[in-house]
């Protein structure tokens, strides 16, 4: 028999107020509240400065302060810590932008049809992520977020793989803004790197290699690297939330990747940890809901890379612990046996 607690439907009414919370969030990004609440300031003098209106700002913000985005005292608003440091476009780290696009990129517009219809014939048929999703503007936008932990991550994986003042060569698979890779370089002053992208990406490292000087360092390499030659020699490949990409050829990649590396080369895999049933983790399975409802069918589950991978001759060497990516993303270093 179902006890009091389990019979509560207070966890439908959770998700309701979820969602109008995120609702808030957005909207609040939107009209950029946060950018002028970096001190405590009073209501009045926010619509004076924005244009909004003084009244319905003030009800606004009292909402924002009843889910904890900002604190009040009297009549004066400020941003939380937090809020503060990502939400507040004069801060170091914006991501605002970023959080408003993954929402885009993912949302789950039209459900109802979608599901009474069915997928996009031409979708199903080609099953490429390029296709779906604008992969420049993720690109563009991540570039700050990357450095929120995920830069971090693979510069401490690569402490613990290599030393220093070792010439190496490195290959960011599918690095969007080849950010992991530019770092990489930073940070080991006798390597080298490759960049490979898609033909409607690839202009963006191309400019920020351009731009931080590291032409004679780093080359952008422009292909599908399903089908394109991916260069080979390298000590270390990054592939960073891109092996789904090849789910129609994942033990074509695969091999490809293989001989690619040099004998003992590192693989960094970072993928979604998708259990065999896709049901969980739940931030991987809904947030790529939409562009399965479209026709995608992409995602591999945890299993199938591992399986694939040792198939292919790679051997795992550490598990489990490499912190600092986002939540429902994990990271794994192979080697080449
Ligand atoms: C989820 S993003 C990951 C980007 C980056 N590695 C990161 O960790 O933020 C996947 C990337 O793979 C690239 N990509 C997907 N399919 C590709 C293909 N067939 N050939 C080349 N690049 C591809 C996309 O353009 C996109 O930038």
């Amino acid at each position: 028999m179902l006890n009091k607690k389990d019979c509560s439907p207070n966890y439908f009414y959770k998700m309701v107020q979820n969602y109008k919370e995120a609702q808030l969030l957005f909207a609040a990004i939107e009209l950029d509240i946060f950018t002028y609440l970096g001190e405590f300031k009073d209501y009045k003098a926010v619509a004076l400065e924005t244009g909004y209106n003084e009244r319905n700002l003030k009800f606004f913000l009292n909402s924002l302060v009843a889910i904890g985005l900002i604190e009040k005292k009297g009549d004066i608003y400020r941003n939380t810590p937090i809020v503060d440091r990502y939400l507040n476009k004069e801060r170091e780290v914006y991501l605002g932008g970023y959080i408003v696009f993954r929402e885009k990129m993912t949302q789950l517009l039209n459900v109802v049809e979608r599901v009474k219809k069915g997928p996009i014939d031409y979708v199903v048929k080609n099953n490429k992520g390029v296709e779906v999703y604008d992969f420049y503007k993720l690109a563009k936008l991540s570039i700050k977020e990357m450095y929120t932990g995920r830069v971090q991550s693979l510069l401490e994986i690569s402490k613990s793989l290599f030393i220093k003042d070792k010439a190496l060569k490195i290959l960011d698979l599918g690095g969007g803004s080849g950010t992991l890779a530019i770092e990489f370089i930073k940070n080991y002053p006798d390597s080298t790197g490759v960049i490979f992208e898609h033909p409607s990406v690839s202009r963006l490292p191309k400019e920020l290699v351009k731009e931080m000087e590291f032409e004679d360092r780093i080359k952008v390499l422009s292909g599908d690297f399903t089908i394109d030659d991916i260069g080979k020699d390298y000590d270390f490949i990054i592939a960073s939330g891109v092996l789904d990409f090849a789910k129609d050829s994942l033990s074509h990649m695969v091999k490809k990747l293989y001989d690619a590396l040099n004998v003992s080369g590192y693989l960094y895999i970072v993928s979604h940890d998708v259990n065999e049933e896709h049901t969980a983790p739940k931030q991987s399975i809904v947030g790529w809901l939409s562009s399965h409802l479209d026709g995608l069918d992409i995602l591999l589950d945890k299993n199938s890379i591992t399986n694939a991978l040792e198939t292919g001759g790679f051997v795992e060497i550490e598990r489990d612990n490499i912190q600092g990516i986002m939540d429902n993303l994990q990271g794994e270093i192979y080697i080449k046996g």
